[in-house]
Parts: structure tokens; sequence; C-alpha cells
């Protein structure tokens, strides 16, 4: 089973434009839909279209719009009340795949809310293979709540805690590297953001710089790094080697979720034991194919192509 945390899930609002976003300007939705969402809430919904045992842990009050539609799309989740509503996200979409994101801050969190979530997390752990800590922290959450969270679960089960990914930004992201995740799913902003080592157009750009830089966070103590690339494909940096994926060209709808579906495609992919190779086509194809589905859609298996991505070893240390 595959457990996800999201402290800071969203109602997803897509508004589709027929024509280019114009700053200042009023303009007409051509459609608009709202999914659930949050990092973690995306993971489970792409695993459960693939027929993968997954739970979304987050906070949310039974009434919420964002519980009210997980219910409704029987995504499998648990909620701890909060007393008020989670926040809304709004993603803008260009007919040529732009994107424009504003996300939410979110509720406040008090300090026996983040506890609660914090042990909620630990209790669900027991047995689960993998647990993702996913997205942003809301106000009133310690910025190393995923750091915590991964000590906390590592004490409570020793050998047999789940393996730990971690897909979030800036502050919480930095904040985790001292625990030593099993996996970073950072895309090229973060990658660059956490490492000081280029910038997201240089690191899409050039797949080995992002292996390098990648390379860093594992010589740090991460078990593997998964970096999401956009256009560009993926590179999976882990002790055994480097690899780089690149899938088809695509025509993008939306690459909202798009990286969280690919770090589903990998977690699925490690569940049933397939190599770092296979691990990192499956990611580079779940991620491809969500990108190419409108608003935050996740693929069903036939809309996923693994075949259709070309992975190259860039350096392979040991055998594994
Ligand atoms: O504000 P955060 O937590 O960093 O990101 C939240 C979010 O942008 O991430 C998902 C896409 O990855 C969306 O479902 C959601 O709106």
């Amino acid at each position: 089973m595959i457990l996800t945390l999201t402290p800071n899930p969203s109602l997803d609002r897509t508004i589709e434009l027929a024509g280019r976003l114009e700053r200042g300007e009023v303009q007409r939705a051509a459609a608009t839909s709202a999914h659930p969402g949050g990092k973690g809430v995306n993971i489970v919904r792409a695993l459960c279209a693939s027929d993968i045992d997954a739970l979304a842990l987050l906070p949310g009050d039974p009434g919420d719009p964002v519980i009210t539609a997980l219910r409704k799309e029987r995504i499998p989740h648990l909620s701890l009340p909060i007393g008020g509503p989670l926040r809304s996200n709004v993603a803008i979409t260009e007919p040529d795949g732009t994107t424009t994101k504003v996300n939410e801050p979110g509720p406040e969190l008090t300090p026996a809310q983040v506890t609660a979530l914090l042990e909620l997390t630990v209790s669900q752990s027991d047995g689960a293979a993998w647990l993702v800590l996913a997205g942003s922290l809301p106000p009133g959450a310690p910025v190393d709540l995923y750091a915590r969270s991964v000590t906390a679960v590592r004490q409570a089960f020793g050998t047999a805690a789940p393996r730990i990914a971690v897909d979030s930004s800036g502050a919480p992201l930095a904040a985790v590297l001292a625990a030593a995740p099993d996996l970073l799913k950072p895309n090229a902003e973060e990658l660059a953001e956490l490492t000081g080592i280029g910038d997201a157009i240089s690191l899409e750009a050039n797949p080995e710089l992002a292996a390098s830089a990648a390379q860093t966070l594992v010589d740090q103590g991460v078990g593997a790094v998964l970096a999401t690339l956009g256009s560009q494909g993926a590179v999976l940096v882990t002790a055994y080697g480097t690899w780089l994926a690149k899938g088809p060209a695509i025509l993008a709808k939306s690459t909202v979720g798009a990286g969280d579906c690919a770090l589903a495609g990998y977690l699925l992919a490690a569940l049933r034991g397939d190599s770092p190779a296979q691990c990192l086509q499956q990611a580079a194809a779940h991620g491809g194919a969500a990108a190419s589905l409108p608003g935050t859609q996740v693929p069903t298996a036939h809309q996923i192509h693994p075949h259709a991505v070309v992975v190259t070893a860039l350096t392979r240390i040991k055998e594994n």
C-alpha cells in the first residue's frame, strides 16, 4: 500500500482559455473544471487509476468541497477535521499548454492539529510500502514537519518502516534533507533552488547538469532523486547509477499534476520490483500522459505508454 500525506490540500480549479491569457483584460472561460488536489491527493488518484492500493491523508472537514469530492470520486482518504475551509488553487490554461497557476497559502493549522496529523501519519504507516510527504505546508505547520515525519515513522517501525518519498519545495524540502529520505522528486526549479546549481532553464536544457545537481543530494544521503525536467524528460540518480528518460513529443494541455503522476508511475513500478531504469521509464510515461490531459486529470492504463520512452544510462556504477 502507498500512503501519502498532503498537509495543504486544495480544490484545484482549472480555467481553460480559448486564446492567450491577456493581463488586465476581462476574458471568458472556454471550459472550467474542479478536482480535489494537492500533490499527495493527485498521487493517490493516479495510483487508483492504475489499480494500486493507496490512501491519502489530509486535513479537511467532512463537508469541505475537497473531502466531498474525494468521497464522490471514491478516492481512498482519511481526513482530519480542522474546523475551517481548505484552500482553492486556480490554474489558467492556454491552447498551447501554457499554464498560469495561483495557489492560496491554505488554512492556519493549530499546533494540536499539526501533532494529530503527524500521529495519524505514523499510525497509518504501519505496513505501508511507501509513504509520500507531498506539497507545501500550510500556515502553522513547522518548516521541518516532513523531517519530523521521516524520523517519527522510522523510529516507530525500524527496519519495517515504509520507504519515504518527498515531493515538496522551498524550505520544507531543504529541511527534509537532514533526515535522508529514500526518494526526492524535485522539478528543475526545485532542484536548482535546493542545490544552488543552475536554474530551471539551464537544468531542463541540460539533463547532465541536472543529474550532477541531483548527485550532490545522493552524496548527502538521499536514497534516490527523480528529477522531472518538463518536456526534456526526467533523470534518476541513485547510488547504482544515473539514467535519463525521454518520451515522445506531446501536445501539453495542462502540466498541473504531471510531476505528481510521474512520481505515481515511479512508485507503482518500484512496488512491482522493477529496475531503477524501468521505474524511471514508467515515471516519464505517466508524467507525459498526464501533461497531455486537461486540468489535473490523471491518465488511465491505456493512455500510458512506457515503451515509447527511451531510457539511457548516463553512468552505471554498480550492478543492482
Ligand atoms: O502549493 P503546493 O502544495 O506546492 O502545490 C499545490 C498544487 O499546485 O500541487 C498540485 C500539482 O502538483 C496541485 O494539485 C495543487 O494545486
